[in-house]
């Protein structure tokens, strides 16, 4: 038969002197790409045989066979799939007909460090065998051509490849890779089977390798004639959903997570749209221990039609939902796609949008069927029957909520787009309940008349909250106050500043106003108080001028003499000392004192002997009241002894 040589196209010429110049830190990708293009292979030739089912020969069953022959350092792909007969040989394999590498080839700089940089960008495909193989000779028959029909192409990867006829009774491509000196790592069945289990497990056709056995006289592994899967085959999430039982999804969240626990939730989708995606995506039942450390990549797996592009693919998901587990597999992106890459591209933002709504979506539900439903009649007689299905939903928001509320909160200020979302999801105690179970809905729902805001609370636990001075009139007035005590509540919260058209306040912040829930008596005592108090007032300023930015006479307090509020706007003292104990500059803002005028201490100030002792020691206790400690305590023990005595 005749040889013809044939001159490469000149970019791909330039692009396989990049390849295997700039590749070389992550060789293995070639066999993902060579096992991707012979499962492509398959697919093509299932698709053609749709009308013309000939063409599966007498092999129906399409496969890809990874096979090495240690003596010839060769290492060999083959697929029975669509095949290439001479003329398609010499124009897939010699020219760039992808318009994304010609995009690329199109960038290329000359200048040799960028230009890798860029190829990490876009699929090499078939020349990046290159790589490990100073030599590829590709023997292949087009499905439906005759025997003698096959082509035979051969390259050293410079400037030319030859082609010749040959004959090949086997339908479809072998790519046969003469290896290196430097890359004979890969004359290795456990090797092999390393990376194609790392790459190419969920290709959806079997990867056939022969089975080796130890030859205990040779001292070496011998290769059997007899082949085996060496992946699993098996991609999960490309089947429909009536086909996978609540096991099968169970057990391959086991295989993705490592967790030993069920998950709470999944959804499975296929997007069809500008972008197109397939998302399974899992809600764990346990938080992960460095759940907090926010440079803690997503737990999404990406695939690009089903070939394994990256674990943790962060640009998927935002950072607030990084514990959420799953695989994406995209039919869009470049099968070399980066992780720079993959922050910048549209497709992948549609994705991630994608999932988020997904995500939200599913603890929507999960939060409606939380509350056991009682079997409540209507009115008319009809009593709404709860599904088994249902039931077995109930209490798993509150499992979700107590593992990662605290992380959810953090969508408050990152994704503006879902905040309301986010915000119907929130749950809390308050002082109706001491379990975080009080939704922000809940609350509106019990607001009296006339209150104008929901009121909260911030501060280091259950404990201090429920006390605080600040809660003093609102218990007495029976209005409902949200106790947070979680470390990222008050960031959290400055990001929300109303939920369905009420505000959200602070009681430990800016001057209280109960608006119309005082009578009319309570205000003119107030008023009053403040007009007789001036004087007091005035001497307290001077005496704690270097603590308090002001003093006041206040309608918030009950039983208590003081209480320390910063202005609207202000960080909390909670928020500072929080930064503080972190390390961290906390801005200085000075609280203000209010003074409950009712109260035994503060009347007896006036006049006092003692009044700047007394002055101090009102604004130390207020301040140890909200969990704070006096700026000098040794000062603040004398002052009381001193009194005690
Ligand atoms: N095993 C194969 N069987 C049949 N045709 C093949 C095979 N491998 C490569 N080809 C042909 O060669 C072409 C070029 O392959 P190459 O890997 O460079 O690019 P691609 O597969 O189109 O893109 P990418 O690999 O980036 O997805 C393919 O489009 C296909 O037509």
């Amino acid at each position: 038969m005749s040889k013809h040589t044939h001159s490469f196209q000149a970019e791909v010429a330039q692009l396989l002197h990049l390849v295997t110049h700039s590749l070389y830190s992550n060789k293995e990708i070639f066999l993902r790409e060579l096992v991707s293009n012979a499962s492509d292979a398959c697919d093509k030739l299932r698709f053609e045989a749709l009308n013309n089912s000939s063409l599966f020969e007498d092999a129906p069953n399409l496969e890809v066979r990874v096979a090495f022959d240690k003596d010839a350092k060769t290492l060999t792909i083959t697929d029975n799939g669509i095949g290439m007969s001479e003329g398609e040989a010499i124009d897939h394999l010699g020219t760039i007909a992808k318009s994304g590498t010609k995009d690329f080839m199109s960038r290329l700089s000359g200048d040799q460090k960028k230009d890798a940089q860029l190829i990490g960008q876009f699929g090499v495909g078939f020349y990046s065998g290159f790589i490990v193989a100073d030599k590829i000779t590709v023997e292949s028959r087009r499905a439906g051509l005759k025997p003698e029909e096959g082509v035979r192409w051969v390259s050293g990867g410079t400037g030319d490849f030859e082609t010749e006829t040959i004959t090949r009774a086997a339908r479809g491509t072998s790519v046969i890779l003469h290896l290196r000196e430097d890359a004979t790592e890969y004359l290795s069945h456990w090797k092999l089977k390393q990376i194609i289990g790392k790459y190419s497990d969920h290709i959806s056709l079997p990867i056939l390798m022969q089975k080796e056995e130890w030859d205990k006289d040779k001292g070496e592994y011998i290769q059997k004639d007899e082949w085996e899967a060496v992946n699993s085959a098996s991609a999960l999430w490309t089947r429909s959903k009536k086909d996978i039982s609540d096991e099968q999804y169970a057990e391959f969240y086991k295989n993705l997570s490592y967790d030993q626990d069920a998950p709470l939730a999944w959804s499975h989708n296929r997007v069809e749209g500008s972008s197109e995606y397939t998302q399974l995506l899992y809600i764990p039942a346990k938080a992960p221990h460095d759940l907090w450390n926010r440079d803690r990549k997503a737990g999404i797996k990406l695939y690009v039609k089903r070939v394994f592009i990256m674990d943790e693919a962060e640009a998927l998901m935002p950072a607030y939902l990084r514990w959420v587990k799953g695989v994406v597999d995209s039919a869009d992106l470049p099968l070399n796609v980066s992780r720079e890459l993959l922050q910048e591209s549209r497709d992948v933002r549609a994705i991630r949008d994608g999932n988020t709504r997904r995500v939200l979506a599913m603890l929507e539900d999960l939060a409606k069927k939380d509350k056991p439903a009682e079997a409540a009649e209507g009115a008319d007689g009809v009593t709404d029957v709860v599904s088994e299905e249902d039931k077995a939903q109930a209490g798993k928001y509150s499992q979700f909520y107590a593992e990662f509320g605290s992380v959810l909160k953090e969508g408050l200020g990152e994704d503006f787009a879902n905040r309301d979302k986010i915000a119907k999801l929130l749950r809390f105690a308050s002082t109706s309940s001491d379990a975080v179970a009080v939704s922000l809905a809940d609350y509106k729902a019990r607001m009296k008349e006339g209150q104008a805001a929901i009121y909260y609370i911030t501060a280091d636990n259950l404990a201090a909250a429920k006390h605080s001075p600040q809660l003093e009139v609102f218990r007495k007035k029976g209005i409902e106050v949200l106790l947070m005590t979680d470390r990222v509540d008050e960031w959290a919260l400055s990001h929300l500043h109303e939920f369905d058209g009420t505000p959200l306040q602070s009681v430990a912040k800016g001057a209280v106003d109960l608006g119309s829930l005082l009578d009319e008596e309570e205000k003119k005592a107030a008023e009053a108080a403040a007009e007789t108090f001036k004087p007091l007032l005035d001497k307290l300023k001077e005496s704690l001028k270097d603590k308090a930015k002001d003093v006041r006479v206040t309608t918030r307090l009950v039983d208590s003499p003081a209480c320390l509020v910063v202005e609207d706007g202000d960080v909390s003292n909670q928020l500072a000392r929080m930064l503080k104990a972190a390390g961290q500059q906390a801005p200085l803002s000075k609280p203000i004192l209010e003074v409950n005028a009712e109260h035994a201490l503060v009347k007896k100030l006036d006049g006092s002997a003692h009044f700047d002792d007394l002055a101090h020691i009102l604004f130390d206790q207020a301040l140890l009241a909200e969990g704070g400690l006096p700026e000098d305590p040794a000062a603040y023990v004398k002052r009381v002894n001193a009194l005690l005595v």
